[in-house]
């Protein structure tokens, strides 16, 4: 099994929890990858430098400027701040974008009513899974930031869940693998401001229930938009949890939502 782990913003932008994340992480035995958001982050920073973040539908509009800000921030500071932790704690990470042998080339969102700016579109199907075979073979953890390109040299900014989905679902065709989205709640909720009433399993039929009595929103719908592409793409199991239970979502006695 190979296991393909995204951890959310929330979780990178809290100290205590992304550190006892890494550490579980790192002792998670066997072929894993890591993806990590960091949009929050981003954010920050863009703001320091007088450059405001400005979302449609939870996905950044990302113009010269942002693109440039999400590369540093992403490709940069969070991914090997992760990767140097993750060696800490005895994990033989390295850390990639998606341009990097060219795993995931991506074509840049074309202007309908909305321009995207620099936003990369994957095709699960172009997903080069052959240097990630090769890395994890070789006995390294791949960790990716949400960053892809589009193959004439220009870098675009890809939304994390997306980026995991697609992962899983191309080395699916190598693996039984495994896709955890680790985040700061227990998984998805019933009801967003009841932190205990988490939802145990969604399959097609329920998600459109839940859409239709309006439960979720924002963040929580790319994921299960993501979640519904991988399981129908041969990814075998795909599960929405918190990042304190990534251990026990490697076992088959799981928390969280399974998503069927
Ligand atoms: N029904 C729900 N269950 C769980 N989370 C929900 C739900 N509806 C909305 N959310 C929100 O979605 C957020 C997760 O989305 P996001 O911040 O994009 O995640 P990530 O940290 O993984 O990038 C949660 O912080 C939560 O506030
Ligand atoms: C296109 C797009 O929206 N990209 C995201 C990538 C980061 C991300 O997905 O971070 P989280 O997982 O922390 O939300 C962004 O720039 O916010």
């Amino acid at each position: 099994m190979v296991y393909v782990i995204k951890v959310g913003g929330n979780v990178i932008d809290n100290p205590e929890l992304l550190q006892a994340f890494l550490k579980d992480f790192a002792a998670i035995p066997g072929k894993k990858i890591l993806i990590h958001g960091g949009g929050k982050i981003a954010t920050r920073i863009g703001d320091k430098l007088g450059i405001v973040s400005n979302y449609v539908d939870g996905r950044r509009i990302t113009d010269a400027e942002t693109i440039d800000v999400v590369t540093m921030v992403y490709g940069g500071l969070v991914n090997k701040q992760l990767v140097a932790k993750l060696q800490a704690n005895g994990c033989n990470a390295i850390g990639i974008t998606g341009a990097d042998a060219n795993i995931i080339p991506a074509v840049k969102r074309p202007v309908k009513t909305i321009d995207y700016g620099f936003v990369g579109d994957v095709d699960a199907g172009k997903v080069n899974g052959g240097p990630l075979q090769a890395m994890l073979e070789a006995g390294l953890t791949p960790v990716f930031a949400p960053l892809t390109h589009d193959g004439q040299g220009q870098m675009l900014n890809t939304n994390a869940d997306t980026i995991a989905s697609a992962l899983a679902i191309a080395l699916s065709a190598h693996y039984p693998v495994r896709l955890i989205y680790c985040f700061e709640k227990k998984g998805v909720l019933k009801d967003a401001a009841d932190d205990n009433a988490v939802i145990n399993l969604i399959n097609r039929e329920i998600y459109q229930q839940l859409l239709e009595e309006k439960i979720l929103t924002a963040g929580i719908l790319p994921k299960l938009e993501n979640a519904f592409a991988a399981i129908e793409s041969g990814v075998k199991e795909v599960l929405i949890g918190h990042a304190e239970d990534v251990i026990r979502n490697t076992t088959p006695s799981v928390a969280g939502t399974l998503i069927r």
